[in-house]
């Protein structure tokens, strides 16, 4: 087991924002947790990175886990000038050949020399990962990574992450908006709302009527019908051939 969370609470001032987390990952597997706007999940990772300290429950690391984050957003300061090159050696130094080989990984191999500010969102995104990869991550935590990324700018990042998993024989735990757009791959859904709602295969968790209920399909599904029209469970046709 690379990371464990036993009935693992967390506070923001005194505003409880998770309750009774259970989960844990494995070496290789893609776990993916799923949930509303505000629901904890991008603060579920910044306690599982240790950014933020539990109220209660308990985290367990394997000894020595390397974890590799990428965050939600990130806000860059226009009026600090900042290369990818600079960006990358934060916070620590690291080789030109590491360096430029995260970035051909990335997929992203002509970026070094450019100002973080003027990268497009997909860019950015992928510079994020080769960030959170350079130190060959055990586990890699993304936080809605594909967002801001067109259809199949998300499948070629999500053929990555599957690469790179397999290579690094590295656990994921991914953040995703809806189990539209969850990878093939994933093992295991979890689906948050302040505590574990359901949990289990993407197909399993889709039919489950928490998560129905949590997403609001029956009130949403007029508006929504154009989206979720190839069932819930399923990714679009591009996903399904690239991932
Ligand atoms: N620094 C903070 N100060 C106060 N409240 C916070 C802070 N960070 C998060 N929260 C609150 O914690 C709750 C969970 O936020 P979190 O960002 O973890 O949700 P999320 O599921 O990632 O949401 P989203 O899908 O919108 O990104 C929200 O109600 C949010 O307002």
């Amino acid at each position: 087991m690379l990371i464990q969370a036993r009935n693992l609470s967390v506070r923001i001032g005194k505003v409880p924002i998770l309750n009774g987390i259970d989960l844990h990952a494995e070496r290789g597997e893609i776990l993916t947790v799923i949930g509303p706007n505000g629901s904890g999940k991008s603060t579920l990772l910044r306690t599982l990175i240790g950014a933020l300290k539990p109220s209660g429950g308990q985290i367990i690391r394997s000894p020595g886990l390397s974890i590799g984050y990428v965050p939600q957003r990130l806000h860059v300061d226009e009026t600090l000038p900042m290369t990818v090159k600079r960006f990358l050696q934060l916070p620590h130094r690291v080789s030109s050949a590491a360096m430029q080989a995260a970035m051909d990984n990335a997929g992203v191999p002509g970026l070094l020399g450019q100002q973080l500010i003027s990268l497009s969102g997909g860019q950015l995104q992928r510079v994020l990962l080769a960030r959170a990869l350079l130190d060959k991550p055990g586990l890699l935590l993304l936080d809605e990574p594909t967002q801001g990324l067109d259809r199949r700018g998300t499948a070629e990042f999500y053929r990555h992450i599957d690469t790179t998993r397999k290579a690094l024989n590295c656990a994921v735990i991914m953040v995703s908006h809806d189990l539209q757009v969850v990878m093939r791959q994933s093992e295991r859904v979890i689906c948050l709302n302040g505590h574990i709602c359901c949990e289990g295969k993407p197909e399993v968790v889709s039919n489950s009527a928490e998560y129905r209920n949590l997403f609001g399909f029956e009130d949403d599904e007029d508006t929504l019908a154009v989206y979720s029209h190839r069932g819930h469970n399923q990714a679009p046709d591009a996903l399904q051939e690239a991932v």
